[in-house]
């Protein structure tokens, strides 16, 4: 399924710092919204530059304490098969960002494996033992084997790719598992985990981040309609909402039409 097949909503911001601030203050909403309609709220966290921006917006912004914090499920979308507190690993990088400073209930923090410890250097088992947490949390009459997380944040990569989903790798055929071992990435390092596209796609909220001119192609390539193998990006979207969230550099390739 292509994104534009559900429809999507794009909202560009003036610059990399606007974008962060906005989507802090969106974030916010949004999950006060969950936890007034159904007691606690979910977010799936994504790594890199305009991930780890976002959430020092969070941690900076007056209304953080909007939300209950204790109440909010944390999952994250890819992890860099590293050892624990690893400074390239996605959750090292939340915990400076944010994470440390809120007060999360850590029974509700759902930390990818590290490459060290139970699943020293099995990045298969690792992703099979989070696929179990996350069947567990979605519970026995889950129509999918994940929750229906309220928001999945995803970064996009200059090269078009979401999560640890890369143009032409083998992880984005998965239709089956919902969490996998990422060998051969493009980038470094070379092993990760990552919820594969119809785990993302249960999430009824997707939002896609981008800022800076090098995203521009990537963006008006996924947006062009391009296919999911060669443009991840083209190929997420959430069950209720798929949301881009630009700077203006992002969006400087993109038809006027848009
Ligand atoms: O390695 C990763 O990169 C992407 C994109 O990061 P960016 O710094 O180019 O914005 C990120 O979405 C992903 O979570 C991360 O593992």
């Amino acid at each position: 399924m292509n994104a534009a097949a559900t429809g999507r909503d794009i909202l560009i911001h003036r610059d990399k710092d606007e974008l962060a601030q906005a989507t802090a203050a969106r974030l916010l909403t949004r999950l006060a919204d969950a936890q007034a309609a159904h007691g606690t709220a979910s977010a799936v966290l994504t790594g890199g530059r305009n991930g780890n921006a976002l959430l020092a917006a969070v941690a900076a912004s007056g209304d953080r304490d909007r939300i209950d914090w204790s109440r909010l499920d944390l999952w994250w979308g890819d992890e860099r098969f590293l050892p624990e507190n690893d400074p390239e690993r996605n959750h090292t990088q939340a915990r400076e960002a944010l994470l440390d400073a809120v007060p999360l209930d850590p029974a509700r923090i759902h930390v990818m494996p590290p490459s060290d410890g139970p699943y020293t250097g099995d990045a298969e088992a690792a992703a099979e033992a989070y696929a179990t947490e996350l069947a567990a949390a979605a519970g026995p009459d889950a129509t999918e084997r994940v929750p229906a997380f309220d928001v999945l944040l995803l970064g996009i990569g200059p090269d078009t790719h979401v999560a640890s989903l890369f143009p032409e790798h083998p992880a984005l055929r998965e239709t089956e598992r919902t969490v996998v071992g990422v060998h051969g990435a493009p980038k470094p390092p070379p092993t990760r985990l990552s919820l594969t596209l119809p785990a993302i796609r249960a999430a009824r909220e997707v939002w896609l981040l981008a800022a800076g001119e090098d995203k521009a192609g990537a963006v008006a390539c996924a947006l062009a309609g391009s296919g999911e193998l060669q443009a991840p990006a083209a190929a997420v979207c959430g069950s209720s909402r798929t949301l881009w969230l630009l700077d203006e550099a992002a969006a400087s390739r993109l038809p006027a039409t848009t």
